[in-house]
């Protein structure tokens, strides 16, 4: 049986990764969400094993020892990393899923997996990146300038990706994602490929 897609979605802080994961995964059901771990402290309405993973600093680096991570990265102070054996199994499976993850775990995901679909998400601009952090409202002050300073280096990074797509609209950006995982999917795999 062929191997699922391993869809790589990332992009700066607040561009819109989160909400446009969600509504792809309402539109696409049988596309699967790896869920990450992390140290961060949840948010009001998180739930454990379903936004993520919660876990102390000790957890963690346990599950960095014991090999259990397919990617990590420290990301603004806290720890989030991709549960492995989740995806593999996923892909062997058959079924498409999709990492919502920082860049630079995205690029470690490339070495790993440089088969994998690799999408940029892209602010319309800065100033709109700006208004949604702070519009999202669970970040303070310092966080969100810490934030927007990563934000600029993260954009760097977009030459590393296969797609870019720009999050204007939710529903024009997740149609453009659509578009792309429909094609990968009719893509003539040479036998270097496989
Ligand atoms: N490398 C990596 N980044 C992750 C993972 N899970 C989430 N992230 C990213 O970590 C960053 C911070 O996530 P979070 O604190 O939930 O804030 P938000 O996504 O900006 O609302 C975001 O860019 C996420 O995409 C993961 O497993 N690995
Ligand atoms: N296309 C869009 N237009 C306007 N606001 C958006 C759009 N996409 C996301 N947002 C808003 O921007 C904020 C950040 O989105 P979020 O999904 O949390 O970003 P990320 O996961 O990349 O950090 C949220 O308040 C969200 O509602």
């Amino acid at each position: 049986m062929a191997k699922g897609l391993l869809i790589v979605l990332s992009g700066p802080s607040g561009v819109g990764k989160g909400t446009v994961c969600n509504e792809l995964r309402a539109r696409m059901p049988k596309l699967v969400y790896s869920v990450s771990a992390t140290t961060r402290h949840p948010r009001l309405g998180e739930e454990n094993g379903v936004n993520y993973f919660f876990k102390s600093r000790e957890q963690f680096m346990e599950m960095i020892e014991k090999d259990q991570l397919l990617e990590y990265a420290e990301y603004v102070g806290n720890y989030y990393g991709t549960p492995r054996d989740f995806v593999e199994e996923t892909l062997e499976s058959g079924r498409d899923i999709i990492l919502e993850i920082e860049v630079q775990g995205a690029l470690k995901v490339k070495e790993k997996f440089p088969e994998g679909v690799f999408v940029f998400l892209l602010p319309p601009s800065l100033d709109e990146l700006k208004d949604r952090i702070q519009g999202r409202g669970t970040e303070n002050q310092a966080t969100i300038d810490h934030r927007m300073s990563v934000a600029a280096d993260e954009m760097r990074l977009l030459e590393q990706y296969d797609y870019a797509v720009v999050n204007d609209e939710i529903d024009h950006a997740c149609r453009r994602i659509e578009a792309i995982i429909t094609a990968e999917h009719c893509k003539v795999r040479k036998p270097a490929d496989i």
